[in-house]
């Protein structure tokens, strides 16, 4: 299976939304980062078929979805950004009312709907209102709902926003236990959320592809930029003024700094082993949310 995503651009009005994505998906985890309005629901949404993008082409083995349509459809899960559910239905009743908009056969329902709550780990609270459920809970119901058709595509934007870091960690697990044999795209602006579970991670700015590369791939870029130095207070404004700092943590009355500098920063500064949140930083720096969610 093989998701072409071909010179795709959206333009809204003026705004430029997409600028010529080129990229390739086979099965695996795909993170798609970006700050705050640097397309990624833009993107999810063309991928997952509910929008049309402006110029270019998303293909499925080679075929245009929007030829195949009802087939594409039929293999993608998705879950918006904003996912509605009903909070006065149990997550079993909730999951069928899904399963007959789907069109899944009365005779099917029961065990899909059963096979989607057990691989949420919802099983046990399959008769409880929805309404009763944590942040992390609902969220789970969204991932059940969009795999009662069994997808190959699975797709999911921005899924933690609001969940707590433990309901973080078994949110990302989920994700990655049920990405064997499937696509699956998670859109993020916390680099927690994806760097231990995507095969690759596609970096977005400004409606540009940045990067997508593995993880390692993407560190590689930053190996011998990252320091940390200790110093006063006049060197850590100095600092503070040319260079891309990550972290400031006090120490005593100094400070320890990490920074992304091409050249030794500071007599003091030692190099650091890099890492993803590095990486954003060195990317988003001015959006200034690199450390969002940690
Ligand atoms: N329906 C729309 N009409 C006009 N502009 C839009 C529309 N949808 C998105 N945009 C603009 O396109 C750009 C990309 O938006 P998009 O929602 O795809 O970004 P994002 O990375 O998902 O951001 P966020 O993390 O805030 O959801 C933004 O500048 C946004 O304002």
């Amino acid at each position: 299976m093989r998701l072409t995503i071909d010179n795709v651009s959206k333009t809204f009005g003026s705004r430029r939304a997409l600028i010529g994505i080129d990229s390739e998906m086979t099965p695996g985890v795909y993170g798609i980062l970006g700050a705050n309005g640097s397309g990624k629901t833009t993107l999810m949404r063309i991928l997952a078929g509910v929008m049309k993008p402006s110029s270019g082409c998303v293909r499925l083995d080679g075929q245009p979805i929007d030829r195949l349509n009802e087939r594409y459809r039929e293999r993608i899960g998705y879950l918006p950004q904003h996912a509605g559910l009903y909070d006065g239905f149990s997550a079993e009743k909730f999951l069928s009312y899904i399963a007959a908009l789907k069109g899944l056969s009365k005779a099917e329902t029961p065990r899909k709907v059963d096979e989607a709550l057990e691989l949420v780990g919802l099983r046990d609270y399959r008769k409880q209102k929805v309404g009763s459920f944590s942040g992390g809970m609902k969220r789970r119901v969204g991932i059940a709902q969009a795999l009662l058709n069994d997808p190959d595509i699975l797709i999911v934007d921005e899924p933690t926003a609001g969940l707590d870091p433990k309901e973080r960690i078994r949110f990302r697990n989920l994700l990655s236990r049920i990405s064997d044999d499937r696509i699956v795209l998670l859109s993020t602006h916390i680099v927690s959320d994806i760097e231990l579970i995507a095969n690759e991670i596609v970096v977005l700015k400004e409606g540009r592809l940045l990067a997508k590369e593995t993880p390692l791939q993407l560190l590689r870029s930053l190996e011998r930029r990252v320091w940390s130095a200790v110093v006063d207070e006049p060197d850590m404004i100095r600092l503070q003024s040319g260079y891309k700092v990550g972290s400031i943590v006090r120490v005593e009355n100094r400070f320890r700094l990490r920074l992304i500098g091409d050249s030794k920063p500071h007599e003091a500064a030692v190099p650091e082993t890099p890492s993803l949140e590095d990486l954003y930083l060195s990317i988003f720096d001015e959006e200034g949310d690199a450390s969002c969610g940690c």
